[in-house]
């Protein structure tokens, strides 16, 4: 399933926080999200997911999910999420409790996002006993498990730190390379977005227009931190991130 997302535009009462947004996810690839703080880049993800209407324009989804599709969009957040008292397996467990699986199929299904998330030999534990990195890969695990058209990831890595950060990246790359999934993925990183974005959308300040479409054809599992062509990639990125804040502060600095 695609998604396409044609003339969006979103104001919180007087204040327009994203400006005629056209865009198209495609299946099997993420594209990333970055801008300026408060260019809407949230905001947009929601509106993706359905949390919210835009002020104008729509979401579209073109084609049909899985067949074992349990929710065609799904969130991935920042702070993970997870219930304290139930262990992994169990927080995993949860968004297929609504569903009518047979208790061999839901089994069968934590089963396989724990081992793609090589979360297996931690089914039982509770959260407070795993580092941050793990809790995220948790979350991730859940999201899979209704096997998602569209993971919609806000932040997803931001609250960990720089090593832990690298090491989920790695972890989410080896987990697209074996199965490709599609996702919306809303980062300030920037080397986040060049590692694991197919097609990057640079917003401008607020109102949050597309100010560039960046597609990397590096495959996945070829990139790496050296490669010159990625550090072009994100040279020209900080550029760009860097004329908005500039303009924002200018506009702040003049009323
Ligand atoms: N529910 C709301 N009501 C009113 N204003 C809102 C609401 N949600 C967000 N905003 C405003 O909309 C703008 C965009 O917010 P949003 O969180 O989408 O930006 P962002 O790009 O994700 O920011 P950041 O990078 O700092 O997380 C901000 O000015 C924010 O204050």
């Amino acid at each position: 399933m695609d998604l396409t997302i044609d003339g969006l535009t979103h104001r919180y009462d007087a204040v327009e926080v994203l400006s005629d947004i056209s865009l198209t996810i495609p299946s099997g690839r993420i594209v990333c999200i970055v801008g300026p703080s408060g260019c809407g880049k949230s905001t947009l993800l929601r509106m993706i997911g359905g949390l919210e209407r835009p002020s104008a324009g729509q979401v579209l989804q073109l084609g049909a999910p899985a067949s074992d599709c349990l929710n065609p969009l799904t969130f991935v957040f920042q702070d993970f999420a997870l219930l304290p008292w139930r262990s992994v397996s169990g927080n995993v467990s949860l968004v297929l409790e609504d569903h009518a699986l047979s208790r061999q199929d839901r089994a069968e299904r934590i089963a396989d996002v724990l081992a793609r998330t090589n979360l297996t030999d931690f089914a039982d534990a509770l959260p407070r006993q795993l580092s941050g990195g793990m809790k995220q890969r948790v979350a991730i695990a859940r999201a899979l498990a209704v096997n998602p058209a569209v993971m919609l990831m806000d932040e997803p890595l931001s609250a960990l730190d720089a090593q832990t950060r690298e090491l989920l990246m790695d972890d989410l790359v080896q987990l697209w390379t074996r199965t490709p999934f599609t996702s919306v993925y809303v980062t300030h990183n920037l080397s986040e977005a060049t590692r694991l974005g197919h097609r990057i959308v640079v917003l401008s300040r607020r109102p949050g227009r597309i100010r560039e479409v960046i597609e990397i054809d590096t495959p996945l599992d070829a990139r790496d931190s050296t490669d010159p062509v990625l550090a072009r990639h994100q040279d020209h990125l900080w550029q760009l991130m860097r004329e908005e804040a500039r303009a924002a502060d200018a506009e702040l600095a003049h009323g």
